[in-house]
């Protein structure tokens, strides 16, 4: 599903954030990519979606290649693509039901098939009966279900989580944990950026270690490796 080779990032400022990527990452995956801060775990997560666009290298991500894609491609790439992100990123002013419908009224589905879909998600987060709230109105951790719901609400085939638990407290992450795992066992590909050594260690996966700009650990249900 996702194939980079020789893959490397120099970002204007000349700080080189990746320095040679080559990893495969098959469908139906559950990857926690780890490593310390300013290793290059969020230029690499980045680079999925083509946030950012690597400077060398080889990227396809399904049946895409992404090193040449062109800027007006970029819509499609990402509506098989969920995005959840530490802080959430909801629209303040929108309803839970509203941030969620969005992604699909955007590309044009019909209301009901919205209606349908969007309670459907709420359903599977548990956030059903609070479809009417507005974001300030909810725990972090409900928040970050609503992400959750927005991201997965056109069935994307790989969800893609940077720290989807750094701002919640212990109890709250399990939560999350145990709605990402469900969305995995559904067959949905996921890659997680953490820095969450109780999460790697408890809930074995496949860890990806970041280390200046280098793969430098590999291993199917790994340890988080690191003190903090
Ligand atoms: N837009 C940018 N412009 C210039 N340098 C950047 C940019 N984004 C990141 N960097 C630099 O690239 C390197 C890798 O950063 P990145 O955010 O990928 O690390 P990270 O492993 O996700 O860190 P953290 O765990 O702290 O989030 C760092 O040296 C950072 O300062």
């Amino acid at each position: 599903m996702i194939d980079m080779q020789g893959v490397q990032k120099t970002y204007p400022n000349g700080v080189q954030a990746l320095s040679g990527i080559d990893v495969q990452i098959d469908e139906g995956e559950f990857v926690y990519v780890v490593g310390p801060s300013g290793a290059g775990k969020s230029t690499f997560i980045k680079m999925i979606y083509r946030e950012v666009k690597p400077s060398k290298g080889y990227i396809r991500i399904h049946k895409q290649t992404l090193h040449n894609m062109k800027w007006k491609d970029v819509p499609y790439l990402r509506r098989n693509i969920g995005v959840v992100f530490q802080d959430f990123k909801l629209l303040p002013r929108l309803s839970v039901y509203e941030n969620v419908a969005f992604a699909l009224e955007v590309i044009e589905e019909n209301p009901k098939a919205i209606r349908r879909r969007v309670m459907e998600v709420l359903d599977l987060v548990g956030l059903k009966n609070k479809a009417r709230f507005i974001p300030d109105e909810l725990s972090g951790g409900e928040q970050q279900r609503v992400s959750i719901a927005r991201a997965i609400v056109n069935k994307p085939s790989l969800l893609i989580a940077d720290e989807p638990t750094g701002n919640l407290d212990p109890e709250t992450s399990w939560e999350i944990m145990n709605i990402l795992e469900e969305i995995n066992a559904s067959g949905t590909t996921i890659i997680m950026a953490t820095h969450s050594k109780d999460i790697v260690n408890t809930i074995k996966k496949r860890v990806i270690a970041i280390e200046g700009g280098r793969i430098v650990r590999d291993e199917s249900r790994g340890e988080y490796g690191y003190d903090l």
